[in-house]
């Protein structure tokens, strides 16, 4: 089964591609990160005890306010649910507090999501699944890029659109705390020369500055055609499928070439530091 990691930054449209490849021809199944960010904090888990206890002295407004449709316990009785936009601006930024903040949130979200994608990952294989996509915004930077066969960046090269997109998409957002989204991810441009340096299907990138139907044809064309019916033919899926041991050993071999690009990529940022 090919995994194909979908990421790109904030708003350049990597739901837009996920729901293509969910639908017909692809019908891939989708595991979400962001959803399952949501799934591991909810009231009453692990994940969301963490959070509260850590941000909760210093965030007044850090859980749903409490009304008519919100009793004091919650709806399950577990607690009120996060305020997401409260939590939000603790952790998007630029100022070391709100990056170690940021650090401290992943820290206790990230692994229980990598807990949930492996077993959503397993239960797609076992469905007998040619390929299922990774839709993870923080793909690079979780390290998770080194598990799939190909990358698929989506990107947008003007800033621009990017905010106008995001503004447009999420109004609740402030111009500012809109900025502090962005500004709280890597460079796409950076994400996009990381898929291309994988190699010649192992990385591919769209760029979705012009309208939805353009990216459709470049998911068809760029994407589908160029990579998955390349890469993971259905007679390959079938093989793997019907042999766990090859499914194995073919997922090392994919994770052992992904590190040796992970190592040349570091050698390559290095000396281009290096240089200045
Ligand atoms: C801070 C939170 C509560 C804000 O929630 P909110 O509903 O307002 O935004 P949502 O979760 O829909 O995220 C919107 C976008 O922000 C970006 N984003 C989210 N978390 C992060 C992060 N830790 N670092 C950089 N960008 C992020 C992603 O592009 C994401 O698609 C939430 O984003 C969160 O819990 N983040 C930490 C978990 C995480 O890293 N999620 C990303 C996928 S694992
Ligand atoms: N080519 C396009 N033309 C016009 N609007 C678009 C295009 N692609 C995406 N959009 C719109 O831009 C907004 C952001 O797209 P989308 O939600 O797919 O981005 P995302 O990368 O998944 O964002 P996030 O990281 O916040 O989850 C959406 O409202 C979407 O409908």
């Amino acid at each position: 089964m090919l995994l194909i990691g979908l990421t790109g930054s904030i708003a350049t449209g990597k739901s837009t591609v996920s729901s293509l490849l969910s639908s017909p021809p692809y019908n891939l199944p989708i595991i979400d990160a962001d959803l399952l960010a949501r799934k591991v904090v909810e009231p009453g888990t692990t994940g969301y005890n963490a959070i509260v206890s850590y941000f909760g002295p210093t965030t007044p407004d850090l859980l749903v306010a409490p009304g008519p449709d919100m009793p004091e316990n919650g709806p399950s009785g577990k607690g009120r649910p996060l305020n997401r936009p409260a939590l939000g601006r603790r952790v998007f930024g630029d100022s070391p507090e709100v990056r170690k903040d940021r650090a401290r949130l992943n820290s206790i979200v990230h692994p229980a999501v990598r807990k949930e994608m492996a077993l959503a990952v397993l239960k797609a294989y076992v469905k007998g699944y040619r390929a299922v996509v990774l839709d993870v915004p923080l793909l690079f930077e979780s390290q998770l890029d080194k598990y799939c066969g190909t990358v698929l960046v989506v990107g947008v090269k003007d800033p621009k659109v990017q905010m106008d997109r995001l503004r447009a998409r999420d109004p609740h957002l402030s111009a500012e705390d809109a900025e502090n989204r962005v500004r709280s991810q890597g460079d796409v441009r950076e994400k996009a020369e990381r898929a291309t340096d994988r190699g010649e299907g192992k990385g591919v990138v769209v760029w979705n500055d012009g309208d939805k139907k353009e990216l459709e044809q470049q998911v068809r064309e760029v994407f589908w055609k160029g990579v998955v019916e390349k890469q993971s033919p259905r007679w390959w899926g079938w093989w793997l499928w019907a042999c766990p041991p090859a499914a194995v050993v073919s997922a090392l071999w994919n994770y052992w070439g992904n590190l040796q690009v992970d190592k040349r990529w570091r050698e390559k940022k290095e000396a281009e530091r290096a240089k200045l």
